[in-house]
C-alpha cells in the first residue's frame, strides 16, 4: 500500500462530488486521503446525508496522514447550494485541481482521484478554454498528449481523440497523434497493467472501417499505414475494424483495450457495459490519476441518491497502481 497520500478532489460543489466525498473516509478508513474540498460544502452535505464527518484539517507542510482521511480546506469562492451550479464556483474548483496536480508532481501525494466538474460551468466563471480533467492536467503537467482510457471489469476502452467537436475529429487522426496515442497506450499497459505484450484492437473512424475508401478516406490514408508501421515496431495491433462490430465478446477477450477513434464512439459501449463502477484514467501523464464515470448529476445532489461505486472504484485503483509503481521512473 502507498504511504503517501491520495488527493481526492471535490468536483463541481454544487453536483455530486461533495456527497461521494463525504461517504468516503468510512468506505475506505485504510486509504491515507487528502479530501481537497470546501470544509462548509463538505460538513453541510454530510449533514444533508445524515453523515457523521469531524474530519481533521491538513495543508502543506504538516505531516500527511499514513491511513485515513484528513480535510484540505480550499473556498468554493461562493455560496454553494446543492443542485444549482454557479460559475462564481468555477475558479474555486479549477484551484483544487491546481493543488493536486501540483502536490503529485512535487511528491506529495502518490495519486490524484477527481470527482466531476460541470465544464460549462468552468468555462463560464473561470476559463473558456476549459474543455476537461484530461487536457486541463496534460497541461498543467506539460505533456503534450495523454490518452483517456476508462475501464469496466475487463474492458479497456481508450479514446484517439477526447473532448473534441465532432466535425473535428477527422482532422485530429494524424499520423503523429495516432502514433503518439498507441505508444502511450502500449506503454501504459505494459507499466500500470503489467501486460508485457499488450494486444490492442482499433477501431476505424468511419462506417465499416471505411468500405475500402467507399465511405471515408481516413482509414486508407492515415489509420492502416500507421498500425502497419507500428506493427513493423513491434506494437500487437489489430485493425481498423468496423467499430459496430467491434465489441463482440470473441473479440474483446483476444485483446487487452480497444482504441475508438472519438468519445461518442468508444465510451456509450463502455458505461453500457459498467456505468457507475467503472473508472476513467488518464495514461501518459507523470503521475498516476483516476475519475469517475460520470459527471455531476446536478438532479442528485444532497438526496443521498447518488451512488458511490465509481469513486470508491477509481479510489481503489490509484492506490493499486500507486502502489504497483512506485519506484518507477515515470508512473
Ligand atoms: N468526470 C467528470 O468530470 C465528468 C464526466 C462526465 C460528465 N461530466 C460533466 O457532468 C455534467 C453533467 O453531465 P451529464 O448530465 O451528461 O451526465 P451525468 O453523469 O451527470 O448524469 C447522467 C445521468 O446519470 C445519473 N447519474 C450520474 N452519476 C450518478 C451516480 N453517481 N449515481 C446515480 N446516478 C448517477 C444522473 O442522475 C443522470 O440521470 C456535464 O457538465 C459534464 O461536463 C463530468
Ligand atoms: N469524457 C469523460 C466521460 O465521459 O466520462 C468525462 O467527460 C470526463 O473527462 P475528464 O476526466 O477529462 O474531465
Amino acid at each position: 500500500m502507498t504511504r503517501r497520500p491520495i488527493a481526492i478532489t471535490a468536483g463541481d460543489p454544487a453536483g455530486i462530488g461533495p456527497d461521494l466525498l463525504a461517504a468516503l473516509p468510512a468506505a475506505l478508513p485504510d486509504l491515507p486521503l487528502v479530501l481537497l474540498a470546501d470544509r462548509d460544502v463538505l460538513a453541510a452535505r454530510a449533514a444533508a446525508l445524515g453523515l457523521e464527518l469531524p474530519l481533521p484539517e491538513w495543508a502543506p507542510g504538516r505531516p500527511a496522514p499514513e491511513h485515513g482521511a484528513v480535510l484540505w480546506h480550499c473556498p468554493a469562492g461562493a455560496t454553494v447550494t446543492a443542485g444549482q451550479p454557479d460559475p462564481a464556483t468555477g475558479a474555486g474548483t479549477l484551484a483544487i485541481l491546481e493543488r493536486a496536480a501540483d502536490g503529485c508532481l512535487d511528491g506529495t501525494f502518490a495519486a490524484m482521484v477527481t470527482a466531476p466538474v460541470a465544464k460549462n460551468i468552468i468555462c463560464d466563471g473561470a476559463d473558456p478554454a476549459f474543455t476537461g480533467h484530461t487536457e486541463f492536467l496534460a497541461e498543467r503537467a506539460g505533456v503534450d498528449q495523454v490518452v483517456m482510457m476508462l475501464t469496466a471489469g475487463d474492458l479497456r476502452v481508450a479514446l484517439a481523440t477526447t473532448h473534441l467537436p465532432l466535425a473535428r475529429v477527422p482532422a485530429a487522426i494524424t499520423d503523429a497523434a495516432l502514433t503518439r496515442t498507441l505508444t502511450i497506450l502500449h506503454d501504459d499497459l505494459r507499466r500500470k497493467f503489467a501486460l508485457p505484450r499488450p494486444r490492442i484492437l482499433v477501431l476505424g473512424l468511419n462506417p465499416h472501417a471505411g468500405e475500402g475508401g467507399h465511405l471515408g478516406r481516413e482509414e486508407l490514408d492515415v489509420i492502416i499505414p500507421t498500425l502497419a508501421r507500428l506493427r513493423d515496431q513491434g506494437l500487437q495491433l489489430t485493425g481498423p475494424v468496423p467499430a459496430d462490430t467491434a465489441f463482440q465478446p470473441d473479440l474483446l477477450t483476444q485483446h487487452d483495450a480497444v482504441l475508438a477513434m472519438y468519445h461518442d464512439q468508444g465510451l456509450p459501449v463502455l458505461k453500457y457495459a459498467g456505468f457507475g463502477e467503472a473508472v476513467n484514467l488518464t495514461l501518459g501523464l507523470p503521475f498516476i490519476r483516476t475519475s469517475v464515470d460520470h459527471g455531476t448529476a446536478f438532479d442528485l445532489a444532497g438526496t443521498g441518491r447518488a451512488r458511490a461505486g465509481s469513486l470508491l472504484a477509481a479510489t481503489r485503483l490509484a492506490a493499486d497502481l500507486a502502489a504497483r509503481t512506485e519506484g518507477q521512473e515515470s508512473p
